[in-house]
């Protein structure tokens, strides 16, 4: 079978003794049913994208054009940059950037996604700006990160006499924000973010097909799997729905006290899938009110995690802490890399059992175990099983994974595509950092910070 599976055995009983059973999946056909229809229905704007050739078409006019640089720099944060870092680990060589030109072929490719000087400082070390494209993301063209990223950009560029149009690129709405207004009064080259797609939706529209071009990845692959995998999730009947089996399932744990989805990968490579679905899940699904209006504050929150390094860290209290973690596994068959154990040592037991095994055996022999361990201490967990890594796999995860949250949402009677919960925070740093417009908030903000009884050691 072509494609990722999903595995769902150690999600039931009597597998796994607090797993779900079949009668509750089957309690819940119906409702599944009604949420699929009206997904297909309402056709949120994800729904969409991967039958739209436009995106692909769009970035692929300008392929030659990116590729002729020596680097891209993606400005962005949250949507606008997690998906773009989980293709560019998962689908080139970790170390892709410092390949040699000849071997890597492609633009290095860099993401700026925080406004830590030490980062931006390491990695502005290790481009030519000249011979560098800046790829400025934001949908709102407000977010102060990625706009403080842009003007470091803009001013580096300009301080080396490089007209701005010929190396920078904006991704942004196609009608709205200060960048698209930038854009049209310079004459800088510009991606479309289609509106009716939130940030965190975005990884198959220009947001993240720009970088992935840049990095010689084949993006009508990735479309290929998210196409398919479009058709499997459609399906209304649960039991062949692996994203409605696998939202049903998360749901009912949850009403469980199960708050915690750990996806934990093991591959270094897939690792970043699980920071692209951090934000999916996090902000689609922790919401303060529901649908009706009632204050309900639901949400499950999803954990990263690395095997076999998280298995010497986080494995005890996966075992043996709190019942309140269900657990995904990210399981790679076939790595494209192979190192094989040298038969060294052989006359000491501690160390000849593993002299000629290959190490993507032990990595997955670790997993085994550490299933087995989950099982045995009566934790819910479940496999995605890539047969190897390459876009159409890929592309079948987003796509899997957008549709689960849409289901989620549903069943949690929540608005899975706002995002409430951020916009205080971002206004209290434009007040504090002196933005026209927010003078009463600068004043009520600091009166409340100064206000507070101090309780420092
Ligand atoms: O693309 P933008 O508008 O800069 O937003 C970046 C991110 O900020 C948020 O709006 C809130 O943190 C995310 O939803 C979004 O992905």
């Amino acid at each position: 079978m072509k494609g990722i599976k999903f595995d769902f055995t150690n999600l039931f009983q009597p597998n796994v003794e607090t797993g779900v059973t079949e009668d509750q999946i089957n309690d819940h056909k119906d409702k599944i049913k009604s949420i699929i229809e009206e997904i297909i229905e309402e056709k949120p704007g994800f729904m969409s994208v991967p039958f739209n050739r436009k995106w692909i078409d769009n970035v692929l006019d300008i392929k030659n054009l990116v590729q002729s640089f020596e680097s891209v720099v993606v400005l962005g944060i949250g949507g606008s940059a997690l998906g773009n870092q989980a293709l560019q680990t998962a689908l080139n060589p970790l170390n892709y950037n410092s390949m040699n030109s000849c071997d890597r072929k492609t633009p290095k490719v860099f993401i700026l996604d925080n406004v830590d000087p030490d980062f931006i400082a390491s990695v502005l070390d290790q481009i030519d700006p000249k011979k560098t494209l800046f790829n400025v993301i934001s949908k709102s063209g407000t977010t102060a990160e990625a706009m403080s990223n842009y003007l470091i950009a803009r001013g580096i560029l300009e301080t080396y006499g490089v007209k701005p149009s010929k190396n920078l690129l904006f991704t942004t709405d196609p009608e709205n924000g200060i960048l698209r207004k930038i854009a049209e009064e310079e004459n800088i080259r510009c991606l479309e973010i289609p509106p009716e797609v939130g940030g965190r939706f975005s990884v198959l529209t220009p947001v993240g097909l720009l970088s992935a071009v840049a990095g010689g990845i084949d993006i009508i692959d990735l479309f290929n799997g998210a196409k398919d995998m479009y058709d499997k999730v459609i399906n209304t009947d649960v039991w062949e729905n692996p994203a409605a089996l696998n939202a049903l399932i998360h749901y009912i744990l949850y009403n469980d006290g199960y708050n915690i989805s750990v996806m934990m990968s093991y591959s270094n490579r897939l690792l970043l899938l699980a920071d692209w679905y951090r934000q999916l899940w996090a902000e689609s699904l922790g919401k303060k009110v529901d649908l009706d209006g009632k204050e309900v504050h639901v949400g499950q929150t999803p954990v990263k995690a690395l095997g076999a390094t998280d298995q010497h860290s986080q494995v005890q209290l996966y075992n043996e802490g709190p019942f309140d973690k269900v657990f995904t596994f990210l399981k790679l068959e076939r790595f494209d890399r192979e190192i094989t154990i040298p038969n060294i040592h052989c006359d000491i037991p501690e160390l000849n059992y593993l002299g000629g095994k290959r190490l993507s055996n032990l990595l997955n022999t670790e997993l085994t175990g550490t299933e087995y361990a989950l099982v045995e201490h009566k934790r819910p967990n479940m496999k995605v099983i890539f047969p190897a890594i390459n876009p159409y796999n890929i592309g079948q995860f987003f796509f899997a994974y957008e549709f689960q949250t849409a289901v989620m949402g549903k069943l949690l009677n929540i608005n899975t595509y706002d995002q409430p919960g951020v916009e205080l925070g971002k206004k209290v740093t434009y007040a504090l950092m002196g933005r026209k417009g927010y003078e009463n908030m600068e004043k009520e903000v600091m009166s409340k910070l100064e206000g507070k009884k101090q309780v420092i050691l």
